[in-house]
């Protein structure tokens, strides 16, 4: 992005890489210079950047309703059919109706979440058995489970066959991929470049279509199925199941609703994974003191055993503190005037929630750039100060089953494997550079280990 500061002490202009991850820890530097709100002009738009727990709780929590907005954009209408989605379209009678649907689909679904996890778990464990001990990349393994994971939840027994399911889970990771380069994004700042042909933009189209195309033959499968199966998130939207709200959805809505469960439970999702497994790789002591808690506790590891398993549950915090999937969260926007750490706020301002300074400040976090899950198991933790699911009334409504699928997957990962790193070493815990914050791609070896409990 093009910036020019806007903060009264004259104008600077500046680029910055905002889909890198260094480009919001430099945001978080400037910000440490020049207070906890850095205000920002970009795309002829104001843009505020709180990058402290204090003044994003101050905007999402405290003036919820005056954030309660998205920034409209062209790339953003284009992959939202016009912004009637949950994640990019703005507070109207249809967004709350589907907010209200999807929020109470998912808390039915999450009594059937335990037997759903362990079924998803064994089939991961399964297909990292499969390779051996040869060396794996296992993003793309992860993010096929995470994405099946949702379909389950979304379509029970109706899922899709595995590899219609695979091509899709590999569309979508092209999808925020492609949206978030350079060449694409850079129609939503200058519009006279909308009349040129843009590869970059037919390709987006193009997986647009490929998403749509596959989400509609499921709805319909759905649909005209005799006896579609009890208790999926889409028979709740549909207004199947007995007593469940939701139903009344437009057909627009009642889709977009399912593309962004996909969306936003993918890639996030297997990214955290990912990011554990890396930073394991670098604690070889760590990960022995996690299997000796694995096998204190009988049985594979479920949702309800987070109590019990206080290591496991701590690793997941930290790391979701270090390497926040979704380090700026997505943007909100004022819908009147208000204001932000004091500094006044006009209606259309775009805030951008920097979640990944705010984990690291160190007025919070003692050695706030070393993984130390250990820092969770000490009393007096400042638990509030871990936002990486945002906070406020447009916090991540799959937080829930994020966090019940990360204990469930590593859980039975660590149980099952011995992670080594593959023949490049060990990988770099830097962050490359897109939408989602992934590791920086990285091969590993799976030592299968004998699961406690086991002949
Ligand atoms: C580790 C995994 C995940 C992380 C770190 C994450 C993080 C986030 C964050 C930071 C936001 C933006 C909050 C804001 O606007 O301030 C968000 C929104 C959202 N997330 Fe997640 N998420 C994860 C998993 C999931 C899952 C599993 C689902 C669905 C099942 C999901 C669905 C959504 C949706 C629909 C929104 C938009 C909510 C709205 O605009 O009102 N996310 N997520």
């Amino acid at each position: 992005a093009l910036l020019r500061r806007s903060d009264g002490r004259g104008p600077r202009w500046g680029t910055l890489h905002l889909l890198h991850p260094q480009g919001a820890l430099h945001l978080s530097r400037l910000a440490r210079r020049h207070g906890p709100v850095l205000r920002l002009r970009m795309g002829g738009r104001d843009v505020l950047v709180p990058s402290s727990v204090g003044t994003i709780r101050e905007a999402l929590v405290r003036h919820w309703g005056d954030w309660l907005g998205r920034p409209t954009s062209y790339l953003g209408s284009l992959v939202s059919r016009g912004g009637r989605d949950l994640a990019l379209g703005g507070p109207c009678p249809g967004w709350r109706r589907q907010r209200g649907a999807v929020r109470g689909a998912l808390a039915r679904a999450g009594g059937r979440l335990g037997p759903l996890l362990w079924l998803q778990g064994r089939e991961l464990c399964e297909e990292l058995r499969s390779h051996g001990e040869a060396p794996l990349d296992p993003f793309e393994v992860f993010t096929f489970h995470t994405c099946s994971t949702i379909a389950r939840l979304l379509f029970g027994d109706l899922v899709p066959p595995p590899r219609e399911l695979r091509a899709f889970s590999h569309c979508l990771g092209e999808l925020l991929q492609v949206w978030g380069c350079s060449s694409v994004q850079v129609l939503d700042l200058l519009p006279l470049l909308r009349a040129l042909p843009n590869p970059g933009l037919r390709k987006l189209l193009r997986l647009v279509q490929h998403r749509d195309t596959f989400v509609e033959a499921q709805i319909q499968r759905h649909q005209v199925c005799p006896s579609p199966p009890p208790d999926t998130v889409l028979g709740t939207l549909l207004g199947h199941n007995f007593g469940a709200r939701g139903g009344g959805l437009s057909p627009p809505r009642l889709h977009m609703a399912l593309v962004d469960l996909f969306i936003g439970g993918t890639e996030t999702t297997a990214a955290a994974l990912g990011w554990a497994v890396a930073f394991l790789l670098h604690r070889p002591e760590l990960q022995a003191r996690l299997r000796a808690e694995l096998e204190g506790v009988q049985g594979p590891p479920g949702p309800g055993d987070m109590g019990r398993l206080p290591l496991l549950q701590a690793t997941i915090s930290e790391t979701l503190r270090l390497r926040p999937p979704a380090p700026l969260a997505l943007p909100h926007c004022a819908l009147r005037h208000t204001s932000l750490g004091g500094l006044p706020v006009v209606a259309g301002t775009v805030l951008v929630p920097n979640l990944l300074a705010a984990q690291q400040d160190p007025d919070i976090w003692q050695h706030p750039e070393v993984f130390l899950p250990e820092r969770f198991l000490a009393p007096g933790t400042p638990s509030r100060s871990l936002l990486p699911f945002g906070c406020g009334a447009r916090s991540c409504p799959g937080e829930g089953l994020a966090r019940a699928e990360l204990f469930v997957f590593l859980g039975l990962i660590l149980r099952e494997f011995r992670l080594e790193p593959g023949p490049g070493g060990l990988p770099g815990l830097r962050g490359s550079p897109g939408t989602v914050l992934r590791c920086p791609p990285f091969r590993l070896r799976m030592v299968p280990c004998q699961p406690p409990g086991s002949p």
